[in-house]
């Protein structure tokens, strides 16, 4: 299979400012040389625990946050990770969809005001770009005259099918969706999750899974990265990485969640957190 991306030892630092001048004293290391290829049409899951890293990845990767360092290819092009400029280019063919339908639209914008505007800042035509939109909100599941509304006129689930919708305005080949059924019921996140997988068949985009639903995962995606304090801890096949993990922390992961592992009974792990990392390559790059 083709490959749509390829990461190679990604790091990302946010700037930690002190002192009267707010000058940088510091850098949260909150991605540390990560690296994976996406096949077209593969779902890479990306998991691990608050706060390790998976959003700052996402951003990453399409250019919303800058990287420390790292190789990036994109359908077999290289990308000059140094400028913010060739990383906002990828966005052509990698598009996110956000955690929170809620926040993730302009209330005062109507649909047809959000979809287009990404085709119109391109160049084109008003009409050209709302039958664009109506394809979207049709491929998405939602009836046409959705266009003349606004945000708040919609369920959770439907805001999150136009925030889909939106991404797919510029046909892209990569979809990174970051936690996008966790703010909404199960029943709902179902229907979200089978139009991503609508679109994998149908269009063959790539997914970069992002999630806490490990239930989920197991079923959804094709292989997974799990992620600890920034690091990969374990990467592999999802349903193998889930049912026999390898690191103590991949472990530790599924333990918390019970009804997951149906060959042993729930199980807390009490082992020093440190361990985790004990296998990990120990980055020796500096922030400065
Ligand atoms: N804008 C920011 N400035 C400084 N630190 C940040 C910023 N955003 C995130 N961080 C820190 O970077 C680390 C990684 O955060 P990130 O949001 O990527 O984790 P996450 O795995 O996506 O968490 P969650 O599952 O809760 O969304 C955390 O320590 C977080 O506090």
């Amino acid at each position: 299979m083709k490959e749509a991306l390829r990461v190679e030892k990604i790091s990302v630092y946010y700037p930690m400012r002190s002192g009267v001048f707010s000058r940088v004293s510091d850098y949260l290391k909150a991605v540390q040389n990560v690296s994976f290829s996406l096949a077209e049409g593969e779902i890479l899951a990306v998991i691990g625990e608050s706060g390790c890293g998976k959003s700052t990845l996402a951003q990453a990767l399409v250019g919303l946050l800058p990287w420390h360092s790292g190789t990036y290819s994109v359908f077999g092009k290289e990308v000059d990770v140094n400028s913010a400029k060739a990383i906002a280019q990828v966005r052509k063919s990698v598009q996110m969809v956000f955690q929170d339908p809620y926040s993730s639209l302009n209330p005062r914008q109507t649909i047809a005001q959000i979809l287009t505007y990404p085709l119109i800042a391109r160049g084109t035509s008003k009409s050209e770009a709302l039958e664009k939109a109506k394809k979207e909100l049709d491929l998405v599941g939602l009836p046409n005259d959705s266009l003349s509304r606004y945000p708040h006129e919609f369920s959770g689930g439907q805001r999150q099918r136009i925030g889909i919708a939106r991404a797919l305005m510029v046909d892209p080949k990569v979809i990174i969706a970051d936690e996008v059924t966790s703010a909404l019921d199960v029943s709902v996140q179902a229907q979200v999750l089978k139009l991503l997988e609508k679109l994998r068949q149908e269009l063959g985009i790539s997914i970069i899974f992002i999630s806490h639903d490990l239930l989920t995962v197991r079923s959804f995606a094709d292989n997974v990265i799990v992620m600890y304090k920034g690091r990969e801890v374990e990467k592999g096949v999802a349903s193998e990485v889930l049912k026999n993990p390898q690191h103590a922390y991949t472990k530790a992961l599924i333990a918390s969640v019970p009804t997951l592992d149906f060959e042993r009974p729930p199980q807390v792990f009490t082992g020093d957190p440190s361990l985790f990392l004990a296998d990990v390559e120990t980055p020796t790059e500096s922030a400065s």
